[in-house]
């Protein structure tokens, strides 16, 4: 459609130019022949349509002319000449009705010769229009071929005036002088004139082509007589063009010349061979506008070069160019288009598949980090979880550059360049500044949880003064219902657990000691945390100014019975230790130095523990400090543990993280093996009954047997044990080690000593708050044990299947304190303590003063005992003694095949067990003392320069005041020391 519409507008175009030119070339004819009349008529060869009609205006040249063919025709004629002789004097042009009457009196003598003529007016300027000069050109151009004619016929016939095909147009607007002439029909018209005149002699005036062109022309007017109607109106209405027609006419000439003019044939061909007629006359449809601006063209054609018909055909070609520039475009874009929309799609499924990917690297993420943990679990590692509290300078910058989402994290040293400064640490989980108390919690929920099932669990806080370890454990000071810690959530969390099993069983299992009541719900235990955090010794220091100054244990032990009806025993330690501490930063002196140093003693005695775990040294020293004693069942019980590690971002602090996270880093080496449930068969039980009395009646009988001896002999010092000696004997003993300067010092001194300065410092009393007598008490004496287990026995059965009949929540809070209140509610005791990190044998209390009130741990203890005395061979013995002892190593046997976790948790104190430092220690003496000395600050020596600090790493008194070298912990072995990252 657009191109049909371009395509005829282009025809029209085309048209209207032939038409244009077809016009230029009439005038430049008839000015051309006017000129050869009467002379040099004062406008160019080629005038436009203006100046060839202006120099017409006046009528001179007309009249001339037509004087010049019929003389005398204008007698009167207006001279330029006269007028200006006439008119010189005033300068001034002649009237315009002088003119007039010059070209009155033409036109006039025109109308007779029965020419075509033009109005008058068509010579005024001021009317000349477009068209205007045709009526003119056809005028002289008739006058032109009537002169030709008279010429011709010398006066002999009759003149009949010509009319081109080409003047139709012209001719066929109504016109006065038209009107006149084509009076009658151009059928009229004959040639008879034409085949009565004589072909004109060669040589004569006229040149042959000129002939030719003559005889065509009248051939062209003969012709029209027999064209056809039809085709002139095509031609009028366009629909033919002047080439198609002009084609026609002449190859009806041709016809005509070869039976008219049979001797003009030959000269015919012969002229269109030499013109560029015979191209155009042959040439293609294609060719056929090029050829009507060629045929109006006579000054090109007549030189030979057209060069509008290369550059029509050049813009033909670039036309068709374009066109297909244009439909190859068209497609391109559709292409384009197409293209588009489905790179849109692809785009669109890969931002789908992307963000799927997205959410299935993160659930690969987090399902990769239950994986780690369980294969963790599996091998019995550590947990270790870092945390990183928030910066309380804004304006320093931290030395955290990332924290993980796969526990791990990187610090960087600011006084390195950022590429070596880098150090990267991998743990379980790290917390970063913004993590809550709830998020902490939630990562540390199911290791809480599994205490209920018999796991052992510990959790401890470990960390750099102020970084965060009570806000972690307890949270802010002052019970705060907001942000509390582990503490209060675990036990929240347990009870809530607790209540839910014991609701399961609507006629459940109650433990019979109803005096359980009063911790039945968290806010009992949170009462005893109070009295916990009263007692705790706290104090304001340099780095933190309500800086713990001793350790805290808060201990659960979760008693229950399976559907089975085996007894599950597990203990949950929370633990928020000291902070350890640069006595030069934390700018302690007096009471606060030594509490420093004893937290740092402790706390390098945990280290030791630590490395030789993940040494897998034969000999750990859990008793080397009562911090490790009390652990001692989480750090190498197979025992679930979760260690974190607490940092301060500070950069002032760079030293101290860097040295916690080594030793986090160690920690998560430690292969603990899988854990494992607490669980005693019912066969276990009772065994362990007839054990306990057994026990009982030995120790009566033993004791009974040692008053008598000693009074008998006096006491050979050498030959004692520490197993078998009386408390009389024991303290006598100590003296005369005391005095000979033993390592050593049994138990007795080192209670001494705790009533002496264990009050003052580090882990001074270990209260025990036993929440229940009635929970405790069947715990111990073997008549109460009986007497809860017939009862346990009887609602067993009545209760036939429940997965928990109930838990039992008994409470020991480790905190140590000055002076505890002795609370109506709870009854406590004092627990073996010390007063420095020697090592305690609580196992070792005689056993024929048992306390009268004994928590679930001392049941514990107790347990040991009786194995301890088992393995052990004993020294004095009689008839009866040795037949309760056979029995006792029968029934011993038995526990032992049945429960050999107990035999592996079972700490044997052989004849060297009460060293405090034995020989396996993989530390040298001089280094250990070397790395206290830098977190004391003091000078070690003696005993103390076997410990070691818990930060370990190489002996630093010379930079000891550089907080850069806080010290590491010592290395480990190549095959611990590879960082474990998560599948
Ligand atoms: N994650 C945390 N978000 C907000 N405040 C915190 C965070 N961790 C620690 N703090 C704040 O930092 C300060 C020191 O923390 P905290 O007393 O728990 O340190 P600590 O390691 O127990 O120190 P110390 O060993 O001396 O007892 C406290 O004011 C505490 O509220």
């Amino acid at each position: 459609m657009e191109d049909s519409r371009r395509r005829s507008g282009l025809h029209d175009f085309n048209l209207a130019s032939r038409k244009a030119e077809e016009a230029a070339w009439r005038r430049f004819e008839a000015a051309e022949w006017l000129e050869n009349l009467v002379g040099p008529l004062g406008v160019s060869s080629e005038p436009s349509e203006r100046e060839f009609i202006s120099c017409l205006r006046n009528g001179l040249i007309l009249c001339n002319a037509i004087n010049k063919i019929n003389p005398g025709t204008v007698t009167k004629v207006v001279e330029n000449s006269s007028y200006i002789q006439s008119f010189s004097r005033e300068s001034q042009p002649p009237p315009a009705y002088q003119y007039f009457e010059n070209v009155r009196n033409f036109l006039v003598a025109v109308e007779e010769l029965k020419l075509p003529a033009f109005e008058a007016s068509d010579l005024e300027r001021d009317t000349l229009e477009a068209g205007s000069a045709a009526k003119i050109v056809d005028c002289i151009l008739s006058l032109k071929s009537y002169h030709e004619w008279k010429q011709m016929n010398c006066e002999n016939g009759f003149y009949k005036p010509a009319k081109t095909p080409l003047v139709l147009q012209s001719a066929s607007r109504p016109s006065r002088a038209s009107t006149v002439i084509t009076s009658g029909s151009s059928r009229d018209l004959d040639m008879s004139a034409l085949s009565e005149k004589q072909l004109p002699v060669n040589g004569e005036n006229l040149k042959l082509e000129d002939l030719i062109v003559k005889v065509i022309a009248e051939c062209m007017i003969g012709a029209k007589e027999n064209l056809d109607e039809n085709l002139l109106a095509s031609f009028h209405n366009r629909s033919l063009d002047s080439f198609k027609l002009l084609t026609k006419v002449l190859s009806s000439c041709s016809k005509q010349l070869q039976t008219e003019y049979p001797e003009l044939k030959s000269m015919f061909e012969a002229f269109l061979k030499g013109s560029r007629l015979q191209t155009h006359l042959t040439s293609s449809p294609e060719d056929l506008p090029v050829l009507g601006i060629s045929q109006c063209c006579r000054a090109c054609l007549m030189k030979g070069n057209c060069k509008h018909r290369q550059l029509l055909q050049m813009q033909e070609k670039e036309f068709v160019d374009l066109k297909d520039l244009l439909s190859r475009t068209k497609k391109e874009f559709k292409d384009l288009e197409l293209q588009l929309h489905s790179d849109l799609e692809d785009l669109g499924n890969q931002v789908q598949e992307m963000s799927s990917a997205a959410l299935g690297y993160h659930r690969v993420v987090n399902e990769n980090r239950k994986l780690y943990n369980m294969v963790q679990d599996l091998r019995g590692n550590i947990r270790v979880y870092c945390r990183v509290r928030p910066s309380f300078r804004a304006e320093t910058k931290d030395v955290i550059e990332f924290i993980g989402e796969d526990g791990s994290l990187v610090i960087l040293d600011p006084l390195k360049p950022r590429k070596e400064g880098r150090k990267v640490f991998q743990f379980n989980h790290v917390f970063g500044p913004t993590a809550t108390q709830d998020d902490v919690f939630k990562e540390t929920q199911p290791l809480i949880r599994s205490v209920m099932d018999g796991y052992n669990v510990c959790i401890f806080a470990y960390g750099q003064t102020g970084s965060g370890k009570t806000h972690t454990m307890s949270g802010p000071s002052g019970g705060m219902q907001k942000d509390r810690g582990i503490n209060y959530l675990a036990l929240e969390d347990l009870f809530h657990i607790s209540k839910i099993r014991s609701c399961a069983s609507e006629n459940g299992l109650n433990l019979p000691d109803a005096t359980m009541h009063s911790v039945k719900s968290t806010a009992d235990v949170l009462q005893l945390m109070k009295l916990g955090e009263l007692n705790r010794a706290v104090s304001s220091t340099a780095i933190n100014n309500r800086s713990s100054r001793s350790h805290s244990v808060l201990t659960i032990h979760v008693h229950g019975k399976d559907t089975s009806g085996s007894i599950l025993r597990s203990c949950l330690h929370l633990v928020d230790l000291a902070g350890s501490e640069r006595v030069d930063k934390s700018e302690v002196t007096g009471d606060r130095l030594k509490e420093a140093q004893y937290i740092n003693k402790s706390l390098s005695c945990l280290g030791d523990v630590i490395t030789a775990l993940a040494q897998k040294n034969s000999h750990i020293p859990y008793r080397n400090s009562k911090l490790t004693l009390l652990l001692q069942d989480s750090l190498g019980g197979r025992a679930k543990t979760l260690m974190f590690a607490h940092v301060s971002p500070e950069v002032d602090f760079f030293g101290e993280t860097v040295s916690t996270l080594k030793f986090a880093q160690r920690v998560s080496t430690v292969e603990l093996g899988a854990a494992r449930v607490n669980k005693e068969s019912n066969e276990v039980m009772q065994l362990k009954e007839q054990i306990e009395s057994l026990k009982k009646a030995l120790a009566n009988k033993e004791a009974q047997k040692a008053i008598a001896v000693t009074e008998r002999t006096p006491p050979r010092t050498r030959r004692l044990s520490i197993e078998t000696v009386g408390a009389v004997k024991t303290e006598k003993l100590i003296n005369c080690q005391e005095k000979k300067g033993t390592k050593t010092p049994p138990v007795p001194t080192r209670a001494r000593r705790l009533s002496l300065e264990g009050p003052r410092y580090g882990i001074k009393e270990n209260i025990q708050v036993k929440v229940s007598d009635n929970v405790s008490q069947p715990l111990l004496g073997s008549a109460s044990r009986q007497k809860f287990n017939q009862f346990r026995d009887a609602e067993a059965v009545s209760t036939p299947y429940q997965h928990w009949s109930s838990n039992d929540v008994s409470i020991i809070d480790a905190n140590h304190h000055n002076n505890t209140p002795k609370s109506p509610n709870f009854s406590y005791r004092k627990r073996a303590v010390k007063s420095d990190n020697r090592p305690m044998i609580s196992s070792l209390q005689l056993p024929n003063t048992p306390e009268p009130q004994i928590s679930a741990r001392n049941e514990v203890q107790i347990e040991k005992q009786s194995e301890l005395t088992l393995s052990t061979e004993p020294r004095t013995a009689n008839g009866k003694g040795s037949h309760i002892r056979k029995s006792l190593r029968t029934i011993g046997k038995l526990i032992n095949g049945s429960e050999k976790r107990n035999q592996q948790n079972l700490i044997l104190p052989t004849k060297g067990a009460g060293k405090i430092n034995d020989g396996n220690s993989p530390v040298r003496t001089s280094t250990r003392s070397l790395r206290r000395q830098s977190l004391t600050g003091t000078e070690t020596s003696g005993s103390d320069r076997s410990r070691r600090s818990s930060l370990g790493g190489k002996p630093t008194e010379s930079n000891a005041n550089d907080y850069r070298n806080a010290k590491t912990p010592p290395p480990i072995r190549p095959s611990t020391q590879t960082t474990k990252r998560w599948m």
